[in-house]
């Protein structure tokens, strides 16, 4: 089983994630605060208050995870297309995958990072909620205290399957999504490559972004359901379960529910998966 297309997914996930941060952060805090009139407005108190340090707060514990993550999306969409078709990577220009078989590889990618996703994505997600501010001498100190204490915590509190909690939206999110985005990736790719040859790296940085948009827009309904089954039961159990949530959340707020922060992630999206699909290419390049 060739190990390189699992490192580079390893090496591009962390540079698509340190990109992304600064994103993820103002989606975070204009999802949990009250305080943000906008997105530009969250920039701007961000900046002013904490610097662009404030940016990247907390993205030690995500750059670990999302690393491991990308380099099973990755490694095992290679090893399946392999699988399926019997051709290499490098292989693949010569002989191009069918588009259904790129669908199936990428969504056996997606079923399987999404197990391994889901512990750390719900720790993350846990931290991120946490509104309190920084903890100073004598004052009341947040439910979790870092990553590690938070795993602890709900192991603790809610057992093993704590830690799975949201597991089913997460597998509904990027099962479909993940086939979806290497079909963009390739389909954007071959649209504008020569036949036989490698992809410039315009190309390459243009059907990465895209192929990351399109995948968040199909993404985003099931990342809130997922975000919402995520915390619920940290103060009480207000779900029965993946329906009652999309169904009351659909009651209360109206269809308008399932697309929150869809602005913000298709943006992160862009230079995210860019990057991503640029550094991965680069990389196999290399060792070729
Ligand atoms: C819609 N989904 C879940 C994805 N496209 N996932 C794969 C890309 C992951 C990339 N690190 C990102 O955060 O965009």
């Amino acid at each position: 089983m060739p190990l390189e297309e699992f490192v580079a997914g390893w090496i591009s996930g962390a540079l698509g994630l340190v990109l992304g941060h600064p994103f993820d952060t103002v989606k975070v805090r204009l999802q949990t605060q009250t305080t943000y009139q906008g997105i530009m407005d969250c920039i701007v108190k961000t900046y002013r208050h904490e610097s662009l340090l404030g940016f990247f707060k907390g993205m030690s514990f995500p750059i670990a995870s999302v690393a491991v993550v990308n380099s099973v999306l990755f490694g095992v969409y290679s090893n399946t297309l392999l699988l399926l078709t019997a051709a290499s990577h490098q292989e693949r220009r010569t002989q191009p995958p069918n588009y259904p078989h790129i669908f199936i590889a990428g969504c056996t990618g997606g079923l399987l990072q999404s197990y391994c996703l889901a512990p750390f994505d719900l720790i993350k997600v846990r931290l991120q909620n946490q509104t309190e501010p920084r903890v100073q001498r004598g004052s009341s100190q947040p439910r979790y205290r870092g990553p590690t204490h938070c795993a602890v915590t709900i192991l603790r509190e809610e057992g093993p399957q704590g830690l799975f909690r949201g597991a089913w939206a997460l597998v509904l999110r990027d099962t479909p999504t993940l086939g979806f985005y290497f079909v963009t990736y390739e389909g954007i790719c071959r649209q504008y490559t020569p036949d036989g040859q490698d992809p410039s790296s315009t190309t390459v940085l243009v059907a990465g972004g895209f192929a990351g948009i399109a995948s968040w827009i199909t993404a985003t309904p099931f990342d809130v359901v997922k975000s919402r089954m995520q915390m619920d039961g940290v103060k009480k159990k207000e779900y029965k379960g993946m329906l009652d949530c999309m169904v009351s959340s659909f009651r209360q707020e109206g269809v308008g529910v399932f697309f929150r922060g869809l602005t913000i992630n298709t943006a992160r999206a862009f230079p995210v998966n860019a990057v991503t699909f640029l550094s991965y290419e680069y990389l196999l390049r290399l060792w070729r």
